[in-house]
């Protein structure tokens, strides 16, 4: 059963065009859109949770038609990249709004149940959002949102400008959360280390259509094209003659490709990041520490591009 089926949609905002798209988030699934800044993963977050107009195709939630339904219609939350918090509410009156707005019952208890699954929101329950650190902010949002009864939850970037302390113990609550509760998830994210850490499946979009979809461990240990490659490359990108390859692609091998050591800097405790020269060309690799400390490596480039 889908949560969500998207059949041929499309929409526009000014004169940018989204899809046609396709696209089914399965019960209980997180699944991520990802791709460049301006390809449309907020216009389709938007539109696939009645918050904008679809031009034309269909949407269902849970197997019924919802393309003409208002967001409110749809038994939906939505955390928005702003957080949206009401500037006036403190933390406990941003989370109990929407039950005492729908006059709900056992409110005080609900918002503190939100607050003990939400690690560490329980202290700041008295502040007002701009006396929030913003991974405390976003949270707030999350609870807001969460503390209904709802079917699935709409996430638009919930780890953008965050430090990376923050966004990694963030990461690891909300995925918490998610699983807790069980609801699909269709949520925006900024990187691929955000994808693998959170979405079980992610769709790549660029200008406005996606481009590709899979399982976010899968494509990054064997990307399908060069643009998944580029947008699964933590540590960059490198150009020789005409390969593409990742840091992470270059292997120590007994013969292959003659490469000088430049400078070497520890990433963890097996491997270094090292800027290299193939003949003349400036490169980097991930390498285990102790391959990095000789001046010269015999290296070979396990997955990579051609282009022109
Ligand atoms: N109100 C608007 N009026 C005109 N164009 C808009 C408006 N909002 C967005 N756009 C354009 O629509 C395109 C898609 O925007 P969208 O916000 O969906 O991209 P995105 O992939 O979410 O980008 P980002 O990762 O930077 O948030 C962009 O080119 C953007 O400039």
């Amino acid at each position: 059963m889908f949560a969500l089926e998207i059949k041929g949609l499309k929409a526009s905002i000014g004169d940018f065009k989204l899809g046609p798209i396709n696209l089914a988030v399965r019960d209980g699934e997180i699944v991520g859109l990802i791709g460049p800044s301006g390809c449309g993963k907020t216009l389709l977050l938007r539109v696939a949770s009645g918050l904008h107009d679809a031009l034309t195709g269909k949407i269902f939630m849970g197997g019924r038609e919802v393309t003409n339904e208002p967001p409110h219609k749809r038994n939906i939350a939505f955390v928005f990249q702003n957080d949206a918090l009401f500037p006036h509410y403190d933390t406990y009156q941003n989370i109990a709004f929407p039950l005492q707005l729908k006059k709900e019952s056992n409110i005080q208890e609900r918002v503190s149940k939100k607050a003990d699954e939400l690690n560490g929101l329980r202290e700041y329950l008295e502040k007002f959002p701009k006396e929030l650190p913003a991974g405390i902010k976003k949270l707030t949002a999350i609870g807001r949102e969460t503390v209904r009864i709802f079917d699935m939850i709409f996430m638009d970037e919930p780890f953008e400008r965050l430090d990376k302390k923050v966004k990694t113990e963030l990461r690891a609550m909300i995925k918490r959360l998610l699983l807790k509760i069980g609801r699909s998830v269709l949520i925006v994210l900024n990187d691929c280390e955000d994808a693998m850490a959170i979405a079980s499946r992610v769709y790549i979009m660029n200008d406005g259509k996606i481009v590709s979809s899979g399982n976010p461990i899968d494509i990054y240990n064997n990307p399908p094209d060069l643009f998944s490659m580029e947008l699964f490359s933590p540590f960059g990108i490198n150009k020789y003659e005409d390969m593409i390859f990742r840091p992470e692609d270059v292997k120590i091998a007994g013969e292959g490709l003659l490469a000088s050591v430049q400078h070497t800097s520890p990433y963890d405790s097996r491997n270094a990041l090292c800027n290299i020269k193939i003949n003349d060309t400036d490169c980097v690799a991930l390498i285990p520490i102790e391959a990095a400390k000789n001046k010269e490596l015999h290296i070979k480039i396990t997955k990579s591009f051609k282009v022109m």
